[in-house]
């Protein structure tokens, strides 16, 4: 007896950069039951030149008309561009996957539209780790929920809060603590370095009891992000050490496989982790 065929969902992604293109190549290698369709990039001719060698290359159209090509809109692209990918894929009822979280925190009035619409907003771990579990506690009683990041002084620089506190990156020797807020606030100050703060705050108690402190490490290899939570099912204290993507050092080589395997989830006959 053979099952039923497989409907194969569509992807487009916004940005083809450190996470964009790694994650256009996975699909583009195949992925059962995911077909990346569409893409969009700021630079034309570098965009034709990175995807010269697919087997099926995307089409690449404006970021407004990724949700008109496919069903399922990833963002991979800069913040300031985020609502020109959000909100089309939202007003069309899209799955939509957005890798700026930090962008998608001080706008979830953009939940309250996709209920509306009938679009779901998939948050993906990122260069996280433990949202399951994180999810998981919070279904009960949540004491406390925090987050330390730890960058060399060169993966922070350009925050608006250095240039806002005075803070030269170049000046620091020595592993030092740079901020310690709530999500929110961090998300305002670092909008391109707590993205994973910002889906820390989303899965488990909101963006102004999660806490958040930055340090700038000098030497430091690889990003490092450890997330401690007191909560009435259990104590969770987890790290992970990413290692950044040789095209932009911000960016860990994760967060494209960790949004790789989110996609999968969605299509796979089984799937693991809540
Ligand atoms: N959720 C998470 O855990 C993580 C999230 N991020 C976030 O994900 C986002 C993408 O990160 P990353 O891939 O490293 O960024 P990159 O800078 O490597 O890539 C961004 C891409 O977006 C493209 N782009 C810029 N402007 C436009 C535009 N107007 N239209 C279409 N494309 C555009 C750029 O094109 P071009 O090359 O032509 O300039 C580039 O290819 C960022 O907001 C980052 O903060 C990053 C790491 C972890
Ligand atoms: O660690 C990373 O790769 C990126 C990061 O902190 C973020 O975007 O929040």
């Amino acid at each position: 007896m053979t099952g039923a065929p497989l409907v194969e969902k569509t992807v487009g992604i916004a940005g083809l950069g450190a996470i964009g293109l790694e994650l256009a190549r996975r699909l583009d290698a195949g992925v059962e039951g995911l077909r990346l369709v569409a893409a969009s990039a700021r630079d034309g001719a570098k965009a034709e030149a990175s995807l010269a060698g697919f087997r099926h290359p995307p089409r690449l159209v404006p970021l407004a008309a990724l949700a008109e090509e496919a069903e399922i809109v990833v963002e991979c692209a800069p913040a300031a561009v985020f609502e020109q990918v959000a909100l089309p894929a939202i007003a069309r009822g899209r799955i939509f996957v957005p890798a700026s979280v930090g962008a998608l925190l001080p706008r979830m009035e953009l939940v309250a539209e996709a209920r509306r619409t009938g679009a779901r907003i998939l948050v993906p771990t990122g260069a996280l780790l433990g949202l399951d579990a994180v999810r998981a506690v919070a279904e009960g009683p949540v004491e406390s929920v925090t987050i330390e990041t730890r960058k060399p002084p060169r993966g922070l620089e350009g925050a608006p809060y250095l240039a806002e506190q005075g803070l030269d990156m170049g000046a620091v020797v020595e592993p030092t603590l740079i901020f310690r807020g709530n999500a929110l606030e961090a998300a305002r100050g670092f909008p391109a370095n707590v993205n994973v703060a910002a889906a820390l705050a989303l899965a488990g108690i909101g963006p102004e009891r999660t806490t958040v402190e930055i340090w700038a490490v000098p030497g430091l290899a690889r990003n490092t992000h450890t997330i401690r939570v007191e909560a009435g099912a259990a104590r969770l204290l987890m790290t992970v050490e990413g290692v950044p993507s040789e095209t932009n050092p911000r960016t860990g080589k994760l967060t494209p496989l960790s949004i790789l395997a989110l996609l999968r989830g969605l299509v796979s006959t089984l799937r693991v982790g809540s």
